[in-house]
């Protein structure tokens, strides 16, 4: 393996980078440096917690060092906590040339690069320490509920991120935590983006010890103390499984991840065992110790969603929406007419189908057909 200086970067920047535990190259950064440094455009796929960021960041501040001048890089990233975490990359590792950097929210682009791809781009289950599958017979929620204490009175240092599939269930399942005086904060898009960064900084600062998040936090998110992930929902796609189980075990750190699988989640599970190549271990619940519980979390739950329903949580969702419509270029009340009408073409036609079917009966049984109708179905079929 080369090291950075064989790769082309200055003394001044392979000593920031050993400042922050950076001394080899990994094999996405071996790989993807030398080409960005020649000029070339790149794309650079490994796996996840496998140094892609510092993959291109080192280059890009090698190359300005060289040059300094003006505007020279710009980053575009899935999500907003994502762009505040590269520009701290590129902030911490730039900081003895004095560089300077701007976050822009939202934007899209389209690039052709040079590509270069991992072997193993999926996790091998010797890093990912333990992949779990946790089926449970009752409900969802006390299962949770049962694992989180247990974590807790395992492990002194602990830190677990929980994902869920929606930012209901993610408010709900936050507020039942706090019931059970976990110390837990949580991060969705209903959020406010000023809670958002505040709650994720909490997190990583661990102050509080679980994240509940829908999958806004499930790409890119660097948070080295993260021990385990939990799956309260199976994800729908073998990808995203992947990227959440990611925020564990990061940058070679140890981790563990548990999925909640119910009976109707099983083809789940086998396309996501084909595609990271490895059986997903059962993982062992007392059941009696769960069940204890099992009242007393459905109460909690309950007590939740009622709580949830008197506050504007739905009608925020609404002004999100229309948000997110304005900022694609769309225009709400436009949308909405066309909606409108889309579902009312939608309608007649559900119910000429229905007229046509009650025809045809009435016809089977010899009753006479409404002439006008009967000219109708000829005209559209
Ligand atoms: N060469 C290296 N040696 C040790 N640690 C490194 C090295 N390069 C980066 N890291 C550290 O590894 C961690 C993960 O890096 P990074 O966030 O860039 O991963 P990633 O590949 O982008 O992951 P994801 O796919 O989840 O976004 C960071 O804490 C980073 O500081």
């Amino acid at each position: 393996m080369s090291d950075f200086s064989s790769l082309g970067l200055s003394d001044w920047l392979i000593q920031q980078c050993k400042q922050m535990g950076i001394s080899k190259p990994t094999q996405v950064q071996e790989n993807c440096m030398p080409p960005i440094l020649e000029g070339r455009d790149c794309m650079g796929c490994a796996k996840t917690g496998s140094g892609k960021t510092a993959a291109f960041v080192l280059p890009v501040l090698q190359k300005l060092s060289e040059d300094p001048y003006g505007i020279f890089c710009l980053v575009l990233t899935p999500t907003r906590e994502l762009a505040y975490q590269i520009a701290e990359q590129f902030r911490v590792l730039g900081k003895p040339m004095g560089l300077r950097d701007c976050i822009i929210l939202k934007g899209i682009a389209m690039n052709r690069p040079f590509f270069w791809e991992s072997k193993s781009e999926v996790r091998t289950v010797e890093e990912l320490d333990q992949r779990y599958i946790l089926t449970p017979e009752k409900v969802k929620d006390a299962y949770l509920v049962h694992l989180i204490q247990k974590f807790q009175d395992e492990h002194d240092d602990w830190s677990i991120m929980i994902f869920t599939n929606t930012c209901k269930n993610c408010q709900i399942l936050t507020m039942m935590m706090q019931k059970f005086n976990f110390p837990t904060i949580s991060l969705h898009s209903m959020m406010k983006q000023k809670q958002r960064f505040a709650n994720l900084a909490k997190f990583k600062s661990s102050v509080f010890k679980i994240l509940i998040a829908t999958d806004v936090a499930s790409r890119g998110l660097d948070i080295p103390t993260v021990q385990v992930v939990i799956n309260h929902n199976t994800p729908g796609l073998p990808k995203i499984y992947i990227h959440r189980v990611g925020r564990t075990a990061r940058a070679g750190r140890h981790g563990v991840s548990i999925t909640l699988v119910t009976q109707y989640d099983i083809h789940l599970v086998h396309s996501i065992e084909g595609q990271i190549q490895a059986k997903l271990k059962e993982y062992p619940v007392e059941e009696k110790e769960v069940l204890k519980i099992l009242t007393q979390v459905n109460v909690a739950r309950r007590e939740c969603e009622i709580k949830l329903e008197s506050t504007d949580f739905d009608e925020k969702k609404e002004i999100n929406k229309r948000k997110q419509m304005i900022l694609e270029g769309k225009d709400p009340d436009v949308e909405a007419k066309r909606k409108a009408e889309l579902e009312k073409i939608r309608s007649e036609k559900r119910k000429f189908k229905e007229r046509i079917q009650e025809t045809i009966q009435k016809k089977q049984h010899g009753i006479p057909m409404d002439s006008l109708f009967k000219g109708k179905i000829h005209k559209n079929y």
